[in-house]
């Protein structure tokens, strides 16, 4: 791998469900690259296949799952050619580390903290930080005081109701990035959290990643967050990713109808968007052509029939869109 190839690459994923009615696909086509020392924000409204697409690079499908099609590269490697014993001794909280949403339900609650993270550490820790548990405790300090823990050697000998939200959260942080990962799936870390811890969590979330040279991909519904934290963004939009583009073009005018109501919508206080009319559909019950058609503001004919291709506006710009590709065949009635 060259300095500039991406480190994770998504091309063309495509995985279904089982349903009552049949296989039913999640997602359909996802594209997604981050580079090493890059913070990539995932977008969409609930239900769009952000979390399913997440629990997908960690190698955790439910038990069901069927990939369709395309390729989950994490350093050059194929992870859907790993079996689950890879994956989980070499892959899972090792080079890939795990932010969950909700940091109560992450730690169990019957056990102290610290030795839940030395658990980790013991299966998962890199050679350069030592094999022996004191070489991981040592780590593990040292972290706690990097993510603010007060007291961190009693901290490590508490369990997790003695902790409040924000702290867990700050604690899970510090599980994730224990082992060195190249990446951090961050998955809405913040989403149980007041504003201010929010900010307090993606701030030093951004200091260690950037500090340790760590792609880490930030799942959220709040594209303020997305302006504030990331260098580059994904949306998807019902298992499809819709556009791409880097921070500067989020300031200068990103193009897909759906991509633009986001924009000018805020996430309520649970996290979910208001603004744009209609739900995002079921994954048994996708529509035809572009999936976003029947909430389009500036839908076309054809797009109620084929499903548009992924197109670069510029190098750091790409967008699948009938309404925006320059292609005259986009202008031409369906029926025509
Ligand atoms: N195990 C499953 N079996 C069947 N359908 C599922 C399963 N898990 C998720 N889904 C469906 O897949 C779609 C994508 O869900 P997913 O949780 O990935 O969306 P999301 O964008 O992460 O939403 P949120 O922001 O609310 O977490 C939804 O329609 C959801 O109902």
């Amino acid at each position: 791998m060259s300095a500039s190839d991406p480190l994770l690459r998504v091309a063309q994923f495509a995985l279904a469900f089982r349903t009552e009615t049949g296989l039913a696909t999640v997602l359909d086509g996802v594209d997604l690259e981050v580079a090493r020392g890059e913070i990539l924000g995932l977008v969409g409204e609930s239900g769009c296949g952000k979390s399913t697409l997440v629990r997908a690079i960690l190698g955790l499908m439910p038990a069901g799952a069927r990939v369709l099609g395309g390729r989950i590269e994490f350093g050059g490697q194929n992870l859907l050619d790993l079996d689950e014993a890879v994956l989980s001794r070499d892959i899972r909280a090792g080079r890939i580390g795990f932010i969950p949403q909700d940091p109560f339900q992450s730690f169990n609650p019957l056990f102290r903290v610290g030795s839940q993270m030395l658990e980790i550490m013991r299966w998962h820790a890199p050679p350069e930080i030592g094999r022996s548990r004191s070489a991981h405790r040592a780590r593990l300090l040292e972290l706690m005081e990097r993510v603010r823990i007060p007291a961190p050697d009693t901290a490590l000998k508490r369990f997790p109701h003695e902790f409040s939200g924000g702290q867990l959260q700050r604690l899970m942080i510090a599980a994730a990035i224990a082992c060195k990962p190249d990446l951090v799936l961050a998955d809405e870390p913040t989403s149980a959290l007041d504003v201010t811890t929010q900010q307090q969590i993606l701030a030093l979330l951004e200091e260690l990643a950037r500090e340790m040279n760590t792609a880490v991909i930030l799942v959220t519904h709040d594209l303020g967050l997305v302006a504030q934290y990331c260098d580059r963004v994904s949306v998807m939009y019902a298992g499809q990713t819709v556009e791409s583009f880097s921070h500067k073009r989020m300031l200068e005018g990103v193009r897909h109808p759906y991509t633009r109501l986001l924009l000018d919508c805020h996430p309520d206080r649970a996290g979910a968007l208001r603004g744009i009319p209609g739900i995002v559909p079921g994954i048994a019950r996708m529509p035809p052509g572009c999936r976003f058609g029947p909430r389009c503001p500036a839908v076309l004919p054809i797009c109620s029939t084929q499903r548009p291709k992924a197109e670069m506006l510029e190098a750091d710009h790409s967008v699948q869109c009938w309404a925006v590709s320059g292609s005259i065949a986009a202008r031409v009635p369906a029926d025509a």
